[in-house]
């Protein structure tokens, strides 16, 4: 096997004519080089630290009994700072937007987190790049490029170890914060001014009436929590801890399906740059076990028996 083969044949083909040759014992050096993706799913990455029942292989494919799910706000924006409304025009963080990634990253730095999902937008994908460079386990965020075949082989890694010491990054634009239509880019008191408090509070904070030509949270809700259910609650079912950097109304339409809430209470609800919430999915179920309001470590995760122990092995592993 060489790289004109590689050239030539392209991984997928070469991986299947070494996994064909089993008897030869090339298979041994395919698993040493070689990792498979399936173009449908993300490569499956379990850390043998995040679930302490997973310490031998047999157990590996065990479902864990519970999972962890971390959402986060992206940090300030530099259009939060002008008092922009913002919606999907992808703007980057301020200064104070990045250290309150980094202090996020500090306060999930002992929770299991085996996959990322972000929104489409660098302001979410810095908030999740930026935690995770404090998280204790130390594994490499790389976002999955699957917008192509191309870019799907291109981006391939050939190493079992370095896939098992890294997290994956998908990117949907699902979970971009709602469309805020003609408001995006207008500043909120001049909007106020303009179209009268009453009415801007209305677009910001009804759940059925969009801005002009913008999305409104039910509309986002549609999007984001179809996502949500379809793509992200199976991987916490496989017992995935999972971590979700968004934004402002596309987590609060989450948390609404997460906690039940009606179209009243969600009105209500308002989320905090860069703070993280935690939630565990055990039998079907979501706990909330930390709230925004809480921004202290006590308050934002009561820890559960297993996420415990993870810290333990964590504690013992670093040390
Ligand atoms: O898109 C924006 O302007 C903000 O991120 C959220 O705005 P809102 O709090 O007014 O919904």
């Amino acid at each position: 096997m060489n790289l004109e083969m590689f050239r030539r044949d392209g991984l997928q083909k070469v991986l299947k004519s070494i996994l064909n040759c089993q008897r030869t014992g090339v298979m041994g050096l395919a698993r040493g080089i070689l990792v498979e993706f399936k173009p449908s799913a993300s490569p499956t990455l379990v850390d043998p630290v995040s679930s302490p029942s997973n310490n031998n292989t047999s157990d590996s494919k065990k479902k864990s009994s519970e999972a962890a799910l971390i959402l986060v706000r992206h940090g300030e924006s530099l259009w939060n700072e002008k008092n922009l409304f913002t919606g999907c025009v992808d703007v980057p963080l301020t200064k104070k937007g990045v250290e309150e990634a980094i202090e996020a990253g500090k306060r999930i730095s002992n929770i299991p987190v085996d996959m990322i999902y972000t929104s489409a937008l660098i302001r979410a994908q810095m908030t999740a790049m930026l935690a995770m460079t404090q998280h204790r386990r130390k594994k490499v965020p790389i976002i999955m490029h699957n917008e192509s075949e191309q870019a799907r082989s291109w981006s391939q890694i050939f190493s079992e170890d370095t896939m098992k010491q890294s997290i994956p990054v998908i990117t949907a634009w699902q979970l971009n914060e709602r469309m805020y239509g003609e408001l995006q880019g207008l500043n909120k008191q001049e909007t106020a001014d303009r179209y009268g408090k009453e009415q801007v509070h209305v677009w910001r904070r009804s759940y059925d009436i969009p801005p002009p030509n913008g999305e409104s949270l039910e509309m986002c809700a549609e999007r984001a929590v179809a996502y949500f259910r379809d793509q992200i609650e199976p991987q916490l079912q496989a017992g995935k801890n999972v971590m979700i950097a968004a934004h402002g109304n596309s987590l609060r339409s989450i948390i609404m399906y997460l906690d039940k809430l009606t179209s009243q209470e969600v009105i209500s609800l308002e989320l905090s740059t860069g703070i993280p919430m935690l939630y565990i999915f055990k039998e079907g179920k979501f706990i909330r076990r930390g709230s925004p309001v809480g921004p202290t470590e006590a308050g934002v995760y009561a820890y559960t028996r297993t996420l415990a122990q993870y810290r333990q092995k964590l504690d013992e592993m670093l040390h």
